[in-house]
């Protein structure tokens, strides 16, 4: 099959458009954010972005050999307001970071790369089955975004720092047994931009209302350390790709340009 997609020279992002065409589209994320280009806009201050979440709905953590995700029952989430037309639920959490921390976001502002960024998952339940589906459609998903900074120690966080030992593997999972709340891994203001764009990852479907916090949430290096961690490949085969011991030391997307899209923001 064709090699699978990664972060290396070989299978990175300059190749993906290869096996997964929309990489190269014209609403790709991430995109760098100009500040200056920024509009405010009325109607997003007068629907506050509003979201509930439910910590024991986090099931489980894998590895899916591009990083760490926290898979989560998306009954009795909600996200609505700002930009968003109907009610999406969290369907999953991951994190984006790079080799040292002066990079590893995926989003940048006015150039400036944070040491990792986090991104919640969530798929319209107004008009879609399931985040299968809302993943075909251009109102289909809402990513929210929160660049990491280095700083202090991340408690919840941690509570997922503490589970990367058990699935050091690409394929590996293991429940989460104590909950994590997402609301708790957001930054304190809601200050945000949003745009029109995708997943940064292949397939990279076009499907996605972006909302990127602001504010920075602070990390810190140890568990930055523990990312870098993972491995790509399975435990017991070969690996496959040509970092140091196969080791996840990167997996940010570098940014496209956000061309004529608009790009509003909601708060200072
Ligand atoms: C669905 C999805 C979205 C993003 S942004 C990602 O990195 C992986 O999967
Ligand atoms: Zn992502």
């Amino acid at each position: 099959s064709a090699a699978e997609w990664g972060y290396t020279k070989r299978n990175g992002p300059f190749t993906w458009a290869k096996n997964y065409p929309t990489a190269a589209g014209i609403r790709q994320s991430p995109v760098d954010i100009d500040t200056a280009l920024a509009t405010s806009d009325s109607s997003l201050e007068s629907k506050p972005l509003r979201w509930k979440y439910v910590p024991q709905n986090t099931r489980t953590i894998v590895n899916s050999g591009h990083g760490w995700r926290v898979d989560v029952d998306s009954e009795g989430s909600e996200l609505v307001g700002g930009p968003l037309e109907g009610t999406y639920k969290l369907q999953q959490f991951h994190c984006h970071w790079g080799s040292s921390s002066d990079k590893g976001s995926e989003h940048t502002v006015d150039g400036q790369s944070y040491a990792a960024e986090l991104h919640l998952v969530h798929w319209n339940s107004s008009k879609y089955a399931d985040c299968g589906e809302a993943a075909d459609y251009p109102d289909g998903l809402t990513v929210l975004g929160v660049l990491l900074k280095v700083g202090a120690k991340n408690p919840e966080l941690q509570k997922v720092i503490d589970l990367i030992p058990s699935i050091s593997h690409r394929g590996e999972k293991t429940e989460v047994k104590e909950a994590i709340d997402p609301a708790k891994m957001l930054p304190k203001t809601l200050s945000y931009w949003t745009y029109l764009g995708s997943l940064t990852v292949p397939p990279c479907n076009e499907s996605v209302t972006w909302i990127l916090f602001k504010e920075p949430v602070e990390v810190s290096e140890e568990q930055l350390a523990a990312f870098r961690s993972l491995r790509c490949y399975k435990r017991g085969e070969e690996c496959p790709c040509d970092e140091v011991d196969g080791l996840l030391i990167s997996n940010y997307r570098p940014t496209l340009p956000l061309g004529t899209r608009e790009l509003r923001e909601c708060g200072s």
